[in-house]
């Protein structure tokens, strides 16, 4: 590659826009829980920060579970992934709970895309039940429930990354 050449972001390269507003998020997670309910009961849920923070909070509000634990993980800077870094895992106490093999535990996250984060996560708990809202089809194997699938070309914007701002009117060329 030329050294002056450009480097798209993933989210330049994905192209489709998928923007998320709150309530809809909201609606999301609850119906994740309808499915959820279905699979558990859980000893606690995990979720995988910073993204995973939000519908943990949700599911776990909606399955009355209140031992909420992270797993650490930087790799997105903002839109471009690097090296994944685990920066914290379970606590002994939720490795206890699960077993030492994840069962019973509810691993969460907003979503999978590559995959790479969700399989990091996954080697660490084998056994927990791993729960994503979105899923694209590259990350998607590596679920074991999610709401809604997009496609590997589509970027999602969730709304504790955006803010209302104007669009220019489709007849002048807005997406
Ligand atoms: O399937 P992958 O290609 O690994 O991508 C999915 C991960 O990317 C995002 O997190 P990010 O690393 O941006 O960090 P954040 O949750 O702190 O925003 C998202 O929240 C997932 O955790
Ligand atoms: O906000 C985000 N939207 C995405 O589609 C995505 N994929 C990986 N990481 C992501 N972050
Ligand atoms: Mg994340």
């Amino acid at each position: 590659m030329a050294a002056d050449a450009p480097t798209l972001s993933s989210q330049e390269r994905a192209g489709k826009a998928f923007p998320v507003s709150w309530d809809q998020f909201h609606r999301d997670c609850r119906a994740l829980t309808w499915r959820l309910n279905e699979v558990g009961p859980f000893h606690a849920v995990v979720a995988i920060t910073r993204g995973g923070l939000v519908p943990a909070a949700i599911v776990a509000r909606e399955l009355g579970v209140r031992v909420i634990d992270t797993v650490c993980i930087a790799s997105y800077d903002h839109d471009k992934q690097g090296e994944l870094q685990v920066l914290k895992g379970v606590s002994a106490d939720t490795a206890k709970l699960g077993g030492g093999t994840g069962k019973g535990l509810l691993i969460v996250d907003d979503l999978v895309d590559t995959g790479k984060t969700g399989r990091l996560v996954r080697d660490m708990m084998p056994d927990a039940h791993f729960a994503t809202v979105y899923a694209k089809p590259m990350g998607r194997p590596l679920v074991d429930t999610y709401i809604t699938e997009v496609s590997q070309d589509t970027w999602i914007f969730f709304p504790w990354d955006t803010a209302l701002s104007f669009q220019p009117p489709i007849r002048d060329g807005a997406a």
